[in-house]
């Protein structure tokens, strides 16, 4: 199956236990909560798709970035499935800022507004809280909402 490479990257306040959410304004995921991030282009690694996106939709600069978790998503009748690499941003520049495509907002680590996010996010984030790299995959119905099956593991590397 044909996979599009997107990215997905959630700056952390450690010294808080706060991580930065966006609200999506405009296209895919509007009106959820999430991380930043969007499409790798050609021209660009992975890694600093991330980082471009991070900066494009928050005004943060980045300025430490790890992987901590792959995702595949698969639609109902899409023949394209989305191959997402997660990343926490623990060290950035500036303050965020609200753009055309989101308005953030600090929440605690773990207090995760679940209900206004992806249905897959609750499945994968306490990966991150245990700091365990993760490789997910969820099957979604063509809703885009619920999905019927998934597999989720930890891992020693991405
Ligand atoms: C560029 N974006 C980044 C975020 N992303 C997704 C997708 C997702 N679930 C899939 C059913 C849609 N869950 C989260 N948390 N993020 C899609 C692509």
């Amino acid at each position: 199956m044909a996979h599009r490479l997107y990215t997905l990257v959630f700056p952390m306040d450690e010294q808080n236990d706060r991580v930065l959410l966006g609200m999506k304004k405009r296209g895919f995921g509007r009106d959820k909560l999430n991380g930043f991030g969007g499409k790798v282009e050609a021209n660009e690694t992975i890694t600093k798709g991330a980082e471009r996106e991070l900066t494009e939709e928050s005004g943060l600069v980045t300025k430490s970035i790890k992987q901590c978790g792959l995702l595949l998503f698969y639609f109902e009748k899409d023949p394209v499935a989305m191959e997402v690499h997660v990343f926490l941003v623990d060290r950035y520049e500036g303050a965020a800022v609200e753009t055309d495509e989101m308005r953030p907002q600090w929440f605690g680590i773990r207090d995760m507004p679940f209900e206004r996010m992806w249905a897959d996010d609750s499945h994968w984030w306490p990966y991150v809280l245990r700091g365990q790299k993760f490789v997910g995959q969820f099957w979604f119905k063509a809703d885009q909402v619920t999905f019927t099956q998934h597999t989720l593991r930890a891992v020693d590397s991405l």
